[in-house]
């Protein structure tokens, strides 16, 4: 599905989640959103979704989607934890309503993730710990086969093993259907692999968005003996280092000149990508910051 927002603000009184926001998502890719806490990610997901009438424009495939039935049923929102359910109802109760509420339910599908990720359906949703509770909210996004399909925090409380579930399945189903998929996660780099494209907000604006690969090609790792990294890297801009015994490697920001590749391999270092993670902090810190 494509995604097409112009001019989005989205306000609470006087707070501005979402400061007149445009950007075009091509569609069927899964979308990585990242951003600060309260950068606005939760509003941006709410408003793609049609909850609430946006200042702006937010069209589904060229159709608004506010107030627009049709397109609303196109498209599956999860909040962390599952918070929107009731907690009296049993799992098998959420299931139901998620199938009445879209034409794309997989409900065999949705039986295999409950078992999968070990939920019972006669569970009630207030049963469920906070990892089950996520999990269940996880199960929903992904039966729904919604052509836009959002996962706000989904892993939120589950362990690692569960998380790493929950990261397989997703790729496993998009390759099996392709839709779009849009995650927020603070979790970065547990997800990196899997995000095609990166959308990064702070303080209610658009920062960036790019794919992913060009998104790490703006830094390098550079590794070797610690006094010829630091030569290397004197009068760049290093976002961070690591230093074991002698060897050392520094996060440089920016693409390397060929002078400078040319340098690299005199100095017998090591080039590298750099980690999403270090070029989102890089991106969204207001004190070190430099975009
Ligand atoms: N219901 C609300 N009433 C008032 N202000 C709100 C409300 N919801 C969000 N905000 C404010 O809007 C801004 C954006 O919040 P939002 O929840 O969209 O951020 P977020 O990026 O999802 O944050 P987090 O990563 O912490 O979940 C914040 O300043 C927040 O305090």
């Amino acid at each position: 599905m494509r995604v097409e927002v112009q001019g989005l603000t989205v306000r609470y009184g006087d707070v501005t989640a979402i400061d007149d926001m445009s950007f075009t998502l091509s569609g069927n890719k899964i979308y990585g959103l990242l951003g600060r806490n309260g950068a606005g990610k939760t509003s941006l997901m709410s408003a793609l979704a049609g909850y609430r009438k946006p200042s702006g424009t937010v069209q589904l495939d060229g159709v608004p989607v506010f107030e627009n039935a049709a397109a609303m049923r196109r498209v599956c929102l999860v909040r962390h934890s599952a918070d929107a359910a009731d907690k009296g109802d049993k799992v098998s109760h959420v299931l139901e309503y998620g199938a009445a509420w879209r034409d794309t339910w997989d409900n065999d599908y949705a039986l295999e993730l409950t078992e999968l990720f070990k939920i019972g359906l006669r569970t009630k949703v207030g049963e469920l710990s906070l990892g089950q509770r996520s999990a269940l909210g996880v199960v929903i996004g992904l039966a729904s086969r919604s052509p836009l399909t959002m996962l706000d925090e989904s892993h939120l409380g589950m362990d690692t093993p569960t998380r790493y579930a929950f990261y397989d399945t997703l790729l496993h189903d998009f390759m099996a259907h392709p839709r779009t998929i849009m995650i927020s996660t603070h979790l970065i780099e547990e997800l990196s692999s899997l995000l095609e494209e990166v959308v990064i907000v702070d303080a209610g604006r658009l920062v960036l968005q790019e794919e992913a690969d060009v998104l790490r090609s703006r830094g390098t790792e550079v590794t070797g003996n610690a006094s010829d990294v630091d030569e290397f890297t004197a009068g760049m801009t290093v976002l961070g280092e690591k230093s074991l015994g002698r060897t050392k490697a520094a996060m440089v920001y920016g693409a390397l000149e060929d002078d400078q590749l040319i340098r690299a391999r005199g100095l017998g270092l090591e080039l590298g990508p750099i980690a999403l993670q270090d070029l989102f902090v890089h991106l969204t810190d207001p004190v070190g910051g430099k975009r």
